[in-house]
């Protein structure tokens, strides 16, 4: 397939077949991963052979994710400490690499805004009244203008609102939660951070302190948990702001000793973080000013209701967003009725910039379809979504026997295979993920230009939420992407709203869909019977508040704001199906509510799938 992104194959036969092993592979693991690559000329880098023997042993140490440095600070140092440029080619990249994502034009996503108080947007990071150290760290990550969510989140946070947001995948949440409350601190951090030892002549067991952070991020998996690390790790640079991360799969008393060095913000995992606080001598939340939950909906799902009620009672709160329905009584509980809420798109919404192309393909058939699309989109890295563990460990069996340079990560693998599995995919030595559901839940890498649904998500276990979640893979930040999904008979459930999903966003809908498209008016307006968006009566304070249109036509510019009933909502425990709870070895002991409790001071909340 010469053009992918101008093929209208949708539901159309990958072109003949060529199923087989590929043909000659001698590329260097190291050579850059290319565009697409005639059938004749495969792109695919060698596979390398993990030796799991090796990782199981207890000698093994390669480093874990929440080890990665981070800028040390001294106590001399003004507001903004020296460069560091080791550090800061580890922490940014090339410098020729970091303006990859300059110059996207986002003028045409709408932003709607709802809410008691009217916010007025920032036109770029400039005037947006950043601390100098952050403005300097944005530049660094190669960000020219802030996303559509930004503009708004930015100003909203550093006023003091608790905020809910809702936009669509790969639309820079992290950093649009990220930047402002870590520009607040940097000017305060010395008045308001713990006292922590000095990290060059710290002696263990001597000066070891209490983890006492400002800002509490919560996760629902430990991928997501070192992503978002490590963009903290960014933000922080020269500043006093100490990041640290914790999550299951990684000896509890590793992550105590990074702890005991301070930590001003914290991101983890909520086992993990259960654990510890149950350890007030570790961590105690009693300065937390800031707390972010991320892609709450997942959580709720694999059953950490009672770990984040513990942590909601810390009392303190950013953002709250992309909430199930059923848990809506979270954001009533705890958020400030002046919070605000923005809206990017339709909850659950796909963008253009993803190309999707559904296939007809039985069980039996999806290995040589898959295959195929392997050769004919060779070199580029690509993720495999399956429903199981077990699918997942024989496909990357048949994958790499077919020596494709494959791995693969769920969570019955260890950490370090997680870990390992994670790197190889980032650095393009592995540029092919199989990965459940779950685990790869907001993982965000570069460059991934196809998506594979190598089994869809069921109506039970996600519907198609997890379909939006997991193509949303790709397609990131004004890049363009493909995203191809299998479709079986034992699909059918999900046939409607995928109709209607593709037709919101201008896909070719294959033969074998036709029947589902709705005709005449419901064909203009397509309904979505739910989604884990906001019921505005549901809010506290925000019910009957102005809805703003900042964006001239955006507020309420579609028919679908507000929570509708029953239909293809999460149902229930996704981890049941996956079997993949973003980690065993997670869960901590819960009960006894041991949280420092109301710090008090700019109350803020985040929640939800951001
Ligand atoms: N203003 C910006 N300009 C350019 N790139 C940006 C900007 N803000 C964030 N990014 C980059 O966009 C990518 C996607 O961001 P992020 O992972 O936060 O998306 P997301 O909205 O959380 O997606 P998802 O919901 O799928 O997890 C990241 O690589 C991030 O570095």
């Amino acid at each position: 397939m010469a053009d992918p992104w101008t093929n209208g194959g949708a539901g159309k036969a990958v072109p003949e077949p060529a199923v087989g092993a590929p043909k000659e592979n001698g590329h260097s693991p190291t050579e850059p991963i290319a565009g697409n690559g005639p059938v004749s000329d495969p792109k695919w880098t060698e596979p390398q052979k993990v030796d799991y023997t090796a990782m199981a042993s207890e000698n093994y140490d390669q480093g874990w994710g929440s080890d990665a440095r981070t800028y040390e600070w001294k106590d001399e140092y003004g507001d903004v400490g020296p460069k560091y440029p080791e550090l800061e080619l580890e922490l940014f990249g090339e410098p020729s690499t970091r303006k990859e994502q300059a110059g996207l034009d986002f003028s045409s996503i709408e932003v709607q805004q709802e809410g008691p108080v009217k916010i007025d947007p920032v036109r770029t990071f400039r005037d947006a009244g950043l601390h100098p150290a952050m403005l300097d760290n944005v530049e660094l990550c190669g960000y020219d203008n802030p996303t559509p969510i930004q503009k708004y989140t930015i100003p909203s946070i550093l006023q003091g609102h608790d905020v809910i947001g809702i936009a669509q995948t790969g639309s820079g949440k992290t950093a649009a939660y990220l930047i402002p409350i870590l520009s607040k601190l940097m000017g305060k951090a010395k008045k308001l951070a713990a006292p922590r030892p000095n990290p060059l002549t710290f002696q263990e067991g001597i000066d070891e302190v209490t983890a006492e952070p400002l800002v509490l991020i919560v996760v629902p998996t430990r991928e997501l948990a070192v992503q978002i690390f490590n963009e903290a790790r960014k933000f922080c640079y020269r500043t006093m702001l100490r990041p640290c991360v914790v999550y299951g799969g990684v000896p509890t008393r590793q992550q105590i000793a990074l702890l005991t060095k301070g930590c001003d913000i914290l991101i983890g995992t909520p086992g993990r973080l259960t654990d510890f606080i149950q350890r007030p001598h570790v961590l105690t939340l009693r300065r937390l000013k800031h707390m972010v939950l991320d892609e709450a909906d997942e959580m709720l799902d694999q059953d950490w209701g009672e770990e984040l009620d513990m942590i909601l009672n810390g009392g303190v709160w950013t953002l709250l967003c992309h909430l199930p329905q059923g848990r809506r009584d979270l954001a009533k509980q705890y958020l400030a009725a002046s919070h605000v809420r923005f809206r990017v798109g339709r909850a659950g919404s796909t963008t253009e910039n993803i190309k999707q192309v559904v296939l007809e393909a039985e069980r039996h058939e999806k290995r040589d379809v898959l295959i195929r699309l392997l050769e004919e989109m060779s070199g580029i890295r690509t993720i495999i979504f399956v429903n199981s563990r077990q699918e997942a460990d024989n496909l990357d069996d048949f994958l790499f026997n077919m020596q494709l340079p494959v791995t693969s990560i769920h969570s019955d693998r260890t950490q370090q295979e997680r870990e390992a599995a994670m790197r190889g995919f980032r650095s393009g030595n592995a540029p092919i993920l199989i990965a459940t559901g779950v685990t790869a839940r907001g993982i965000d890498v570069r460059n991934v230009m196809h998506v594979i649904n190598y089994d869809l998500p069921s109506m039970e276990y996600g519907g198609i939420e997890e379909y939006t979640h997991r193509i949303g893979r790709t397609g990131r930040i004004g890049h363009r992407g493909i995203a191809t999904s299998f479709f079986s008979e034992r699909d059918e459930p999900l046939a409607s709203v995928l109709t209607r999903t593709l037709l919101e966003t201008n896909q070719d809908i294959p033969e074998f869909l036709q029947s589902y498209v709705p005709e005449g008016e419901a064909r203009e307006n397509l309904k979505f019977e739910a989604d884990s968006d906001f019921d505005p009566q549901d809010v506290g304070g925000a019910a009957g508040g102005e809805t703003w249109a900042p964006d001239g036509d955006a507020a309420g510019a579609d028919g679908n704001s507000g929570g509708g009933g029953g239909g293809d909502a999460w149902g229930g425990d996704t981890a049941a199906n996956s079997g993949d709870s973003g980690g065993a070895g997670d869960a901590g002991t819960s009960g006894g509510d041991s949280w420092g409790g109301g710090g008090g001071g700019n109350t803020s909340a985040a929640t939800g799938s951001w």
